[in-house]
């Protein structure tokens, strides 16, 4: 695809990227030519076999890790032409995270923990978005609590606020449901999905389950570190016939 084509639609898209660990004889090519848009007001889920580089691919995506060769636009703003700091401030100011192991700050309560983004960059939530969003995600009356004192899915829920509350252009997740039991797993993929849904918010998960992936609105596959095909409106059936063609080669 055109790289102009991928970009035109994209929160966030890869064009051409490539990602080489190590030289010589031990390289691994994680990243072999990828060029893939994330569309605005989407959720779309990255999906493949172990090794085919999914957190590779999110992790140059999100400014987290470089990239040997191609471009990374989040925006217009190529982010693999970037000095560290605007890195930095693109990461904090411009894109939400949401990671397996919640990230919390143990000594903080739930409150504080859903600001520091915003405190660190400087700015104040906007209080209405604030009360929308902790009341949506049934987090108000927890506000004063420590991680300590909330469940894993309640954890993840604060996660969540946190990505969301400065409204980035894109919130990464990476296994967002991988510590969690299936219920609270089902909740927070519900309330990602609402996010995409009521306040149109762009979100790019990595999973391994297709139920999780069944959530998003398209499933990106990776194979060696290509693209190897998408499925539109996904649902459990596709991606795991999507997954076993892909792991007998077909
Ligand atoms: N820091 C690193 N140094 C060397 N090789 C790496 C490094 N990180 C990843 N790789 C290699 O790059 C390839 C892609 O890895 P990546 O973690 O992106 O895959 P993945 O699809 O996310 O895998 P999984 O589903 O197992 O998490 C693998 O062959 C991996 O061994």
């Amino acid at each position: 695809m055109q790289p102009k084509l991928v970009q035109q639609h994209a929160a966030v898209a890869a064009v051409d990227l490539v990602k080489v660990y190590g030289a010589g004889d031990t390289a691994v090519r994680a990243l072999d030519g990828v060029t893939v848009g994330f569309d605005r007001g989407r959720f779309t889920a990255i999906m493949g076999p172990s090794g085919s580089g999914k957190s590779t691919l999110m992790h140059c995506l999100a400014g987290l890790d470089t990239a040997t060769s191609g471009q990374v636009l989040l925006g217009d703003t190529d982010l693999t032409r970037q000095p560290d700091r605007v890195l930095t401030k693109a990461r904090r100011e411009r894109i939400g995270f949401v990671f397996q192991s919640f990230n919390l700050l143990p000594q903080l309560t739930a409150a504080a923990n859903i600001t520091l983004p915003l405190d660190l960059a400087g700015l104040n939530p906007d209080p209405e978005f604030f009360d929308r969003l902790v009341t949506t995600l049934g987090l108000a009356g927890r506000l004063t609590h420590r991680p300590s004192e909330l469940s894993g899915g309640q954890q993840q829920r604060v996660a969540l606020a946190r990505a969301l509350v400065s409204r980035p252009e894109v919130v990464f997740a990476d296994e967002p449901t991988g510590n969690l039991d299936s219920r609270s797993g089902a909740e927070v993929l519900r309330l990602l999905r609402d996010s995409v849904r009521d306040l149109g918010q762009t979100i790019v998960m990595v999973t391994h389950d297709p139920g999780a992936a069944a959530y998003a609105d398209r499933v990106v596959m990776l194979a060696d570190g290509r693209l190897a095909g998408e499925i539109d409106r996904p649902d459990i059936a596709s991606v795991t016939d999507a997954l076993q063609s892909l792991a007998a080669g077909r």
